[in-house]
């Protein structure tokens, strides 16, 4: 018999949603992910289709009406400059405040103190806004999702495109496709979300969209076309060719709400009649109807082209590109329309909940039919602490939520009364009586997790939805507040931030009495530091960053271990044989060697089933602290061969222990090894600097990947050692004059270097059985 405990890395994703998410429910949801990648989009478009003819006519037009689209790029792209100008053409807000504008304001969707005085998005914000579409003049609804670029709060761009059915991807037409993009695609990858891309900063100096969009296809791997053509670039970017309607968009007044639609200039007919030959070109790849007029050499109409964009967007095998410039209040509105046009309504996007009516003894995946009549099934996706108090925004998959109503906690079975619904607007909120299947919602006071799913009791049938993909924290610092009065207040925020961001983590050690808390880079951990400071009055002492190392083996070793307690009393026995073994990190994982697999080849019944089981445990237990320096431990397989159990004494504890027992013997004896997180660093700075930048990054070792030169700028990417990044800010500052940027994101663990690895043995735990010198040479 081989059964084996996956914790592969969707498994260890799912198990990370929250930390109080049992393993079997972790199980459940990487199950569940898993099949939703299963099915081709050709079956989820039969299913689809289904549900949408299922809906009640007035139902279905009312979710035709609705999108709900999320804005994600790479840092500084110009998302917040974007939405500031939606808000500002669907009417929510009666002036346009720029990012770190001079008006002091700030941008609406930024409405953190922190996030103003610094100039970058932290938390996403949700609004509800309407839009009146312009070639029909029909009205539709977006809920709006404005996402973070820096890699700290990924979290934040997790949970938006996890509730989202579609997204507008912006790029900065001058910086291209920067290392942020990839990641943000990836992400929109994960939950099949579709999305169209605007080319923003078209005004800025070696704005070139053509080489963009190459550059989009090459590095994305998706095929796209530009439906634009820009008219002039730079200081002398004008507005753009719309290639569908053969027309010229200007936008006039002064803040280029009114738009003025012209023949197309002379000069510009032949590079429309290209663009458009390619677009159809594209098209033909991934669509039928386009494919078949194109090989009967038939040119397809405005109305077909559409279509064909539409279909071909959704499914995600096309995305269609516009340009502009969010600053010089061009080209939003055109946007706007293709989010209507080319993404999908909420009835149009295959959601999945798992039926665990049963306890989630037997896996019942379920399709959910956004039908407003049926039971309520819903997400919570985000918490916030807002003016208004405790906010959790959710999103609604089936039924409806309303003012008054009781709901379930699937998890934990409690029944809450929904005080009040709103619809978010940055921080103002719009109280309303009840919300759809579809939409996006806040609701108020309601003690959750995110990623937690609710219910109604219209049927006895319970419900969980497959949740979100949340990384691993790479950065620790030990905290502690100044004054010993402010414990309880330190206590309870950090016990909120936790439960609001699952990416940022919090634990005791016992040993040095600190308490740690963990996320995904310093920037992360100082916003929280600063907002204990701010929201709750707890000044802190903070140590040092630390890096979150991680422990491994590195050649197989045999193990044959015997845990044996049986001086009078009820006993103790268990003896357990077999292997460890490395498991080779699998290319293209995003988190390599993320994994740890557990298997049994015992043959005979030599240790019971259930015994098994308690194995399976006691190795992931160990997996939680490694021997070495307790950090956690990858990229290993336990295999249990034989064993030998008592008639009478062996026990689901027995086993356990003898297990864990296995685990640190191996690792005393076989060739154990730290890992470090290595990160992937793209630099950015005028061209002026690049022998600074060089410099810099040859002192903290970083390997160069690639050096590329856009007019006047640089940008250098390389990887290098998370733990030699502390602080480079500061010295990309200074060796910059200040114009220097980067971004950077986890890519790979890496082995320390042995006198590393013994010295960090040393530092962390100097009672280490067994002080290791023996790291594996890089
Ligand atoms: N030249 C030019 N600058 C722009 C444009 N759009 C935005 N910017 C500027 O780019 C900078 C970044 O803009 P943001 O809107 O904060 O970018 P973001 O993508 O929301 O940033 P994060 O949320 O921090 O990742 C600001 O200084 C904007 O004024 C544009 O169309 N042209």
């Amino acid at each position: 018999m081989t059964f084996s405990l996956l914790r592969n890395s969707n498994a260890v994703k799912a198990a990370l949603i929250s930390n109080n998410s049992s393993s079997l429910f972790a199980k459940r949801f990487f199950n569940l992910s898993n099949s939703k990648l299963q099915m081709s989009y050709e079956q989820e478009l039969e299913t689809v289709t289904k549900i949408q003819n299922s809906l009640p006519p007035k139902q279905l037009e009312k979710v035709k009406h609705i999108r709900n689209i999320g804005v994600s790029a790479h840092i500084d792209s110009g998302k917040t400059t974007f939405t500031e100008r939606v808000l500002f053409y669907t009417g929510r807000i009666n002036a346009i405040h720029e990012v770190r504008g001079k008006d002091g304001h700030g941008a609406t969707m930024d409405s953190m103190d922190l996030e103003r005085e610094k100039g970058i998005t932290i938390q996403s914000a949700a609004t509800y806004c309407d839009w009146k579409h312009t070639p029909t003049q029909t009205e539709y609804h977006f809920n709006l999702i404005d996402t973070p670029g820096h890699i700290d709060f990924t979290i934040e761009v997790e949970r938006a495109l996890r509730v989202l059915d579609g997204a507008v991807l912006v790029v900065c037409a001058a910086s291209g496709v920067q290392s942020q993009t990839i990641t943000v695609d990836r992400q929109m990858k994960r939950y099949n979300v579709p999305r169209i891309t605007f080319i923003n900063k078209m005004d800025r100096l070696g704005a070139n969209p053509f080489k963009v969009i190459d550059d989009l296809e090459k590095k994305l791997k998706l095929p796209c076309a530009a439906i634009q053509v820009p008219m002039g670039v730079e200081d002398e970017f004008q507005g753009a060719i719309d290639i569908l309607t053969n027309t010229a968009v200007f936008y006039d007044g002064e803040n280029g709400e009114i738009i003025r639609e012209t023949e197309v200039p002379e000069e510009y007919k032949p590079i429309v009649e290209e663009r458009k030959a390619i677009l159809i070109e594209k098209l033909a790849d991934c669509d039928e109807e386009i494919a078949n007029l194109y090989l009967e050499e038939l040119e397809p109409t405005a109305d077909q082209i559409r279509s064909a964009i539409r279909r071909a967007t959704i499914a995600r095998k096309f995305s269609p590109v516009l340009v502009g410039s969010a600053l010089a209040n061009k080209g939003v509105q055109k946007v706007l329309d293709a989010v209507v046009d080319y993404l999908p309504n909420p009835a149009e996007v295959l959601n999945k909940a798992l039926d665990v009516t049963d306890g989630g003894e037997v896996e019942k995946e379920v399709i959910m039919d956004c039908n407003s009549d049926s039971q309520a099934v819903s997400l919570a996706f985000k918490l916030e602490e807002g003016k208004y108090g405790q906010l959790t925004y959710m999103r609604v998959y089936q039924g409806k939520l309303a003012k008054g109503a009781f709901i379930n906690h699937t998890k934990t079975g409690k029944k809450i009364k929904i005080a009040r619904l709103a619809r978010m607007h940055a921080n103002e909120m719009e109280e309303v009586d009840e919300v759809c299947a579809g939409e996006i919602c806040a609701t108020f006071g309601i003690d959750c997790a995110s990623g937690d799913t609710f219910i109604d009791n219209k049927t006895d049938k319970k419900f969980t939805m497959n949740s979100m993909f949340v990384p691993d924290a790479v950065v620790t610092k030990s905290i502690k507040p100044k004054s010993n009065d402010q414990l309880s207040n330190f206590s309870k925020a950090l016990q909120k931030f936790n439960r609001e961001d699952p990416t940022f983590r919090i634990r005791y050690d016992e040993e040095s009495k600190e308490t740690i808390i963990s996320g995904m880079g310093e920037l992360h951990l100082e916003i929280y530091v600063e907002r204990l400071k701010r929201e709750f009055n707890v000044e802190c002492i903070v140590g040092k960053p630390q890096v979150s190392y991680r422990e491994t083996l590195t050649a197989p070793i045999e193990f044959d271990y015997t845990h044996k307690k049986q001086s009078g009393g009820s006993g103790q026995f268990g003896r357990v044989m077999g292997v460890f073994e490395p498991i080779d990190p699998k290319e293209g994982t995003e988190y390599v060697p993320m994994t740890t697999e557990f298997e049994t080849r015992v043959v005979g019944g030599k240790i019971a089933e259930k015994h098994l089981a308690a194995c399976g445990k006691g190795f992931e237990e160990s997996c939680n602290k490694g021997p070495l320096i307790g950090s956690k431990v990858i990229g290993v397989r336990m295999i249990i061969e034989d064993g030998v159990s008592h008639a009478v004494d062996s026990s689901e504890l027995s086993f356990n222990m003898a297990a864990q027992g296995a685990f640190k013997q191996a690792f005393n004896n076989g060739q154990s090894q730290i890992l470090e997180p290595i990160m992937k660093l793209e630099v950015t700075a005028p061209a002026e600097f690049q022998s600074n930048i060089l410099g810099l990054l040859n002192k903290n070792l970083a390997i160069i990947k690639e050096t590329e030169n856009k007019e006047d700028e640089v940008t250098v990417i390389s990887d290098c050692s998370l733990e030699k990044l502390f602080g480079f800010a500061t010295s990309l500052r200074a060796c910059t004059q200040g114009k220097g940027s980067f971004s950077m994101e986890f890519s790979h663990y890496m082995p320390l270097m042995p006198n590393e690895q013994a010295d960090l043995i040393a530092k962390i735990n100097p009672d280490s059985v067994k002080n290791k010198k023996g790291g594996k040479k890089k």
